[in-house]
């Protein structure tokens, strides 16, 4: 099934099952049936049994989705069953939280190095590294992201640097072909069309929640 032939609206409730699916794969729940599903995520029912119809007669009439095989399921048309590689650019706070983070590692989104243009940041990890061996992704020079990204495939990059310097680290990670990128700097970026940026901003959410709250003054 080809992913683009599914409005986006719903790929983004299905990875919203993913999350709850996964879980309670992990809790040993076998059977939910489309309408406890919907109340458990917050989806209306005859929303989600609309959107399960993607994968045909899938559920068990009368009964439900058998949990460990929806999961799968649905992991399998967001294509988060296989590792997607991965890079971070800019290995500050945010930086090395994300390429550390097990939950994004448990879902395929594995981190082969960081990039940085501070020679402490390098530094840190060689020094890390000369301590003792450990699991976390190597830091490298900016300077390095060419030829980095030349042998290893990335299919994401992660933009965490200060905003100023964001919509130049997107241009770099153009040029070496990687088009799927996540930001997390608060700024809007400039992206071609070939190109899909995902920005994530908590201050961005906090806004509409400050909306709702009726805080605004006019
Ligand atoms: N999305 C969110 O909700 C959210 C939350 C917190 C912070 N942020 C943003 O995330 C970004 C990172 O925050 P942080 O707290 O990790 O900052 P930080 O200062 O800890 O780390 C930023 C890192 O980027 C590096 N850097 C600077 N310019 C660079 C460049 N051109 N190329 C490569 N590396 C470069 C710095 O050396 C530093 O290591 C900031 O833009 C911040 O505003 C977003």
């Amino acid at each position: 099934m080809k992913i683009s032939k599914i409005p986006e609206p719903t790929v983004i409730r299905l990875s919203v099952y993913s999350r709850f699916l996964n879980q309670a794969t992990k809790n040993g729940l076998d059977i939910i049936s489309s309408d406890e599903l919907g109340v458990l995520v917050g989806i209306p029912p005859a929303q989600v049994r609309k959107d399960l119809s993607y994968f045909g007669e899938f559920g068990i009439r009368g009964v439900g989705y058998k949990v460990p095989a929806l999961c799968d399921q649905v992991d399998k048309l967001l294509g988060t069953h296989q590792v997607c590689p991965c890079i971070v650019v800019g290995a500050g706070r945010l930086g090395n939280y994300i390429a550390q983070y097990p939950l994004l590692r448990d879902r395929g989104f594995h981190t082969l190095a960081l990039f940085d243009i501070d020679p402490a940041k390098w530094q840190a990890y060689a020094d890390r590294e000369n301590g003792h061996s450990h699991p976390l992704p190597p830091v490298y020079p900016l300077g390095d992201l060419a030829q980095f990204t030349a042998e290893h495939p990335i299919s994401i990059g992660v933009i965490a640097v200060p905003a100023d310097q964001a919509q130049a680290v997107l241009e770099q990670l153009l040029q070496c072909q990687i088009t799927h990128i996540i930001n997390v700097a608060p700024v809007i970026l400039h992206a071609p069309p070939h190109a899909e940026v995902r920005n994530i901003d908590i201050g961005q959410s906090l806004g509409i929640l400050s909306f709702s709250l009726g805080f605004n003054t006019l």
